[in-house]
């Protein structure tokens, strides 16, 4: 993303965007309600194009392509949106089948494998024949996950996985993108409001406040950041920049920030989930790489999980099999 800009008539929506999502790496964006996290993810498919700005792609513009090439270039794109965006009137086994009859001229019986197997990745075997109205809200997300990854995407774009969904599924479906990710090699954006996924799940965070990217780096970077907003998100705070509005008034925030900045505190940083083969991820960095490479410390009691485990102790035994 190079200097990205998008507005819908006067309201600055987010500006001077500017990031790359690393190729093969689970990346999360979060922030507040309202900051233009889902405008973003549309943008990235051109589904909307920004005022201003381009998103690359392996070397091409995303918002110069017209109709034909865009369709083209989503086939390697997999996406859940916020809502599922099912088809009301289509079960929930011609929704997931419907990226392969679109995209490919499979056969019926090898589109039915293979929509069948993304449905048991996600837990939705037996409700093949529903229809979305008539599946929790929870189960259409997954639907719609598993209509995302039915093209096994090479870029794997999820709105708000988690909203919805109680706390053991979220556990189920963090699993699982670690899992895509070892196994594809995927890219994967994530956004999501839960900070619990957030602080264990991704390589990168990014944080989107006040009309901009507010920072975006690795795990480690992000989790013992000083920035009063970043800190603020990432230990889902009272104290700092954001507000229960979008904004607080900005003149008040020239008085707080020096105080935030001081009392800035970042938590222990939590273990990264391992994908189910106990073995890492290609890009995935040895706990408390990034700190030493930059001569920082983690913060006493990192990487310890619920159960006292080190995890950089197990770390170096994992990576020695
Ligand atoms: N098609 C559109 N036309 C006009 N305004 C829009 C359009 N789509 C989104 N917006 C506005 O853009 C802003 C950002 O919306 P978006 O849904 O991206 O926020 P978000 O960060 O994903 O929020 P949440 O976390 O609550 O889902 C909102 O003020 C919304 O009303």
């Amino acid at each position: 993303m190079e200097g990205l800009k998008k507005s819908f008539g006067r309201q600055i929506i987010w500006e001077d965007v500017t990031f790359t999502i690393p190729a093969g790496q689970i990346s999360a964006l979060l922030g507040p309600s309202g900051t233009g996290k889902s405008v973003f993810l549309k943008n990235l498919i051109g589904l909307l194009r920004p005022d201003r700005g381009h998103v690359w792609v392996d070397g091409v513009d995303v918002p110069e392509l017209h109709e034909r090439r865009l369709h083209d270039l989503r086939r390697r794109f997999g996406v859940l949106f916020q809502d599922g965006a099912l088809f009301g009137s289509m079960s929930v086994y011609d929704n997931v089948a419907f990226p392969l009859r679109e995209h490919t001229k499979l056969k019926e019986h090898r589109v039915r494998e293979i929509t069948m197997s993304k449905m048991e990745l996600v837990g939705l075997l037996g409700a093949e024949n529903k229809l979305p109205g008539e599946i929790s809200g929870g189960m259409r997300k997954r639907a719609g996950l598993a209509r995302a990854l039915v093209l096994d995407p090479e870029i794997l774009l999820v709105d708000e996985p988690d909203s919805g969904l109680d706390p053991v599924r979220t556990s189920y479906l963090n699993q699982l993108f670690a899992d895509i990710n070892a196994e594809t090699g995927a890219t994967i954006l994530i956004v999501t409001h839960d900070i619990g996924t957030a602080r264990v799940l991704p390589d990168n965070l990014g944080l989107l406040f006040r009309r901009g990217l507010v920072a975006f780096g690795p795990r480690e970077m992000m989790l013992t950041s000083r920035d009063p907003a970043v800190t603020q998100f990432f230990n889902a705070r009272r104290e700092g920049p954001i507000g229960m509005a979008e904004e607080k008034d900005a003149a008040a925030l020239g008085l707080e920030d020096a105080g935030w900045h001081a009392t800035a505190k970042p938590a222990p940083i939590p273990p990264q989930i391992m994908p189910s083969s106990g073995r890492p991820r290609p890009f995935q960095q040895r706990p408390g790489r990034w700190l030493q490479a930059h001569g920082l410390q983690a913060p006493p009691g990192s990487f310890i999980d619920d159960e006292g485990r080190d995890w950089l102790v197990d770390w170096d035994r994992l990576t020695r099999r």
